[in-house]
């Protein structure tokens, strides 16, 4: 099988290519690359004005099976990645049961071979069913594929089991993904505390229980030698912090979600549910540090923190709703319009965020065009304007505050391992 993409522009960050070209793909593997590739081909897709770049990689989704199908499952999450521009996703261990052993592993492995779209690669959860008391057997499930572990949703808040949770992910080459909430401090906090939530006469999350957390983390990482990620970093003092910490040489990468650099706590002065995530939207002042930390590089990967969750369940008020945004079907949309077309980043940097970056962190091949590479690609046309529309997402979930935002950049193709699971905007092959 031989597809051939003709005229894009190729950006791969990992072999600092830029030029205008083709891009030849046999048996899934990429083959050539050159501004003029003559040969026949079984397919052949006009890449003309669009970005041909190396697939996404999502490093933190939410899939919600086992246990909470009624949001999301692993084939409907796998769409809306394919759909998003991701290639490989990995998924958080806050289903039912946890992702804490190796049967769940096994489990999710299946269905995402079964749906045979884009690569699921789970993530273990640190304690036996995010309980907080007893550490997963972690030997064990990183032998069934997970590609890491993290308690996301929540923080271990016993400080010695995350030293032991550390010590042990040092010995065996497992990286935490960590999300940093002091449950104490943030309390029963719905918005961020600052300017507004009294206003809005709201509970407020401070930046402190965050980066108590962030701070304790570093650490713990740099006394055991763990490499420590950080999940969804949505505050001034935790840049600041993995600054610093990466100065001092500790293994620390972070991640920020496309909301948080977007969306200010503003946005959630009507008190719409779907303004309501876990870390809130911060203020001005903390957004424009982030920004800062994507520029210099602090925080080297975009994620987007895929949570779905049900109409109903976000129906019932801001208060009462539950955390979570969904992010895959916007994520290329919201970096190319408020990073690139502002000038922070530039495509390549971009990409380098959501693809090259990712991959290395993982430990994984791809995040590359480079000949021989598993051709894991997407291309995206990133002058095509339009607004966000939730009716058009193929997750099951629509729970976006950017319904109707007007924003510039669209995913064309999604190609995994030379296989097109989208084509012109559409998923190839649908069933049901
Ligand atoms: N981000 C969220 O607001 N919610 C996530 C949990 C998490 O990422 O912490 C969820 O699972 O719904
Ligand atoms: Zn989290
Ligand atoms: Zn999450």
């Amino acid at each position: 099988m031989k597809l051939l993409i003709k005229n894009g522009h190729i950006l791969d960050p990992a072999t600092n290519t830029d030029i205008h070209g083709d891009v030849l793909v046999i048996e899934g593997k990429i083959a050539d690359i050159q501004q003029e590739i003559l040969v026949r081909a079984d397919e052949e897709i006009d890449a003309a004005g669009c970005w041909v770049v190396p697939g996404l990689i999502d490093v933190h989704v939410h899939l919600r099976e086992p246990g909470f199908e009624h949001k999301e499952n692993i084939l409907t999450g796998s769409r809306s990645a394919a759909m998003g521009g991701f290639t490989t996703i990995c998924c958080m261990p806050n289903t039912n049961p946890v992702i804490d052993s190796v049967k769940v592993v096994d489990y999710i492995q299946e269905k995402s071979r079964e749906a045979d779209l884009v690569r699921v690669l789970p993530i273990g959860s640190i304690t036996l069913g995010q309980q907080g008391k007893e550490l997963v057997p972690l030997k064990e499930i990183k032998r069934a594929g997970i590609c890491g572990i993290s308690e996301d949703g929540k923080t271990v808040m016993n400080i010695e089991l995350m030293e032991r949770a550390m010590e042990l992910a040092a010995e065996l080459n497992v990286t935490i993904f960590s999300h940093c909430e002091d449950h104490k401090i943030a309390g029963d906090g719905v918005m961020n505390q600052g300017k507004l939530n009294n206003i809005l006469n709201l509970k407020g999350i401070p930046n402190e229980a965050e980066d108590l957390i962030t701070e304790r983390d570093i650490l713990l990482a740099k006394k055991t030698g763990a490499k420590l990620h950080l999940c969804h970093v949505s505050t001034k003092d935790s840049v600041h912090l993995v600054r610093e910490a990466k100065l001092r040489g500790v293994k620390v990468t972070a991640e920020v979600s496309p909301h948080h650099f977007t969306l200010t706590e503003e946005a959630v002065e009507d008190k719409n549910p779907n303004t309501k995530m876990n870390p809130p939207l911060r203020s001005s002042e903390d957004v424009a540090e982030l920004i800062k930390g994507l520029k210099d590089g602090t925080i080297e990967i975009i994620a987007t923190d895929h949570a779905p969750h049900h109409e109903d369940e976000k129906a019932v008020g801001f208060e009462k709703a539950p955390f979570g945004i969904v992010g895959l079907e916007t994520a290329v949309a919201l970096g190319l319009t408020e990073l690139v077309d502002k000038g922070i980043l530039t495509p390549t940097q971009l990409i380098e965020k959501m693809s090259t970056n990712p991959a290395k962190l993982l430990g994984i091949e791809g995040g590359s065009l480079k000949i021989g590479d598993r051709a894991d690609i997407t291309i995206i046309n990133p002058n095509e304007e339009y607004e966000i529309n939730k009716n058009s997402f193929v997750s099951k979930s629509k729970n976006t505050p950017f319904h109707g935002r007007p924003v510039k950049g669209k995913v064309i193709h999604t190609i995994v391992e030379g296989k097109i699971v989208v084509q012109n905007g559409k998923l190839k092959a649908v069933e049901s």
